[in-house]
């Protein structure tokens, strides 16, 4: 009797919770010998589900943003129009509606269906173990590999996050080519927030992926404002986002009600490489900014 990848990778036996919290080597050996296969499995997975799953696509975006990048990519001089829909909400802090909240229960369906496929995820654990997060990258051993998932996932950042992060903080140029992302999930009582850091991002995209009416309390992002000593407290709406440089320290304020799902999107350099303290005004021409490095992907994850 032969067994499809699909029921190979549902029969695995997972690493433990509590080998997960301490890195164990055997949980690190659980995913890279489990890479392909779990790979494979998502592959059959998506086929099966097919005719059950809505096709991602940039309809899934605000309609404003999606218009407004898509005539720069056309027209690079045309960007000044993507930038009007950029809000400075606290020092290097953008905010901006990135999905259009009405279409986010199609998303949102699409995840659930990727929880129900009964196929291992890997929580991301870079400052704390989020239970119902997944690693989206290829880059990351057990990621979200559905072929139209990824599709999805690289819209998003090579069209859309990229030429924006590069519009509002230009020094990240040439420190761009690599991509990195997750989700998270917060819920009162188990994952409920993450303490101050930095991100090993050369710039991060923060996307809510809440449907209007999913309302949480707490649960804000601090932003801390180092030159004038203070910290804002921002709130995501549906479907709304933060882009900030990686640097920017800020912080997740425990959730006190509902829940809150979010994208986290990184990019940085080869090697994971971060532009230079020192350099922030640089030049670019908006037509280098709509392009797409052509520098492969390497194998670089911080974690
Ligand atoms: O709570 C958030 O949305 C921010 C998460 C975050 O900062 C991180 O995962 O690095
Ligand atoms: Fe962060």
């Amino acid at each position: 009797m032969t067994f499809t990848q699909l029921q190979q990778a549902r029969a695995l036996d997972l690493p433990s919770r509590e080998a997960m919290l301490h890195r164990a080597p055997s949980v690190q050996q659980f995913w890279s010998s489990n890479n392909e296969l779990l790979s494979n499995a998502w592959s059959e997975w998506e086929a099966s589900e097919k005719d059950n799953l809505f096709t991602l696509d940039d309809s899934l975006l605000d309609a404003k943003l999606r218009s407004a990048v898509t005539q720069a990519w056309e027209n690079p001089e045309k960007e000044t129009e993507v930038k009007a829909l950029l809000e400075e909400v606290s020092p290097d802090v953008y905010q901006f509606q990135f999905f259009d909240p009405e279409r986010l229960v199609e998303l949102r369906a699409y995840l659930e269906k990727v929880w129900d496929a009964k196929i291992a995820l890997r929580p991301p654990y870079g400052i704390v173990l989020n239970r119902r997060g997944a690693m989206l990258d290829k880059r990351s051993e057990g990621y979200l590999a559905a072929p139209s998932f990824q599709a999805f996932y690289r819209t998003m950042l090579d069209t859309y996050m990229r030429p924006i992060a590069r519009l509002l903080f230009p020094e990240i140029m040439g420190y761009d080519a690599q991509t990195f992302g997750f989700s998270i999930h917060y819920q009162p009582n188990t994952d409920t927030s993450i303490r101050p850091h930095t991100d090993a991002s050369a710039v991060t995209l923060n996307i809510n992926l809440n449907v209007p009416g999913e309302t949480f309390t707490g649960s804000t992002v601090d932003f801390y404002d180092v030159k004038a000593g203070k910290v804002n407290p921002l709130t995501f709406t549906p479907g709304s986002a933060m882009l900030h440089r990686g640097n920017v320290p800020h912080a997740a304020q425990p959730i006190t009600s509902g829940e809150r799902t979010n994208f986290v999107l990184w990019l940085y350099g080869n090697r994971g490489q971060m532009p230079p303290q020192s350099v922030k005004s640089v030049d670019v021409d908006a037509l280098e900014r709509w392009t797409v490095p052509s520098q492969p992907q390497d194998k670089f994850a911080p974690f």
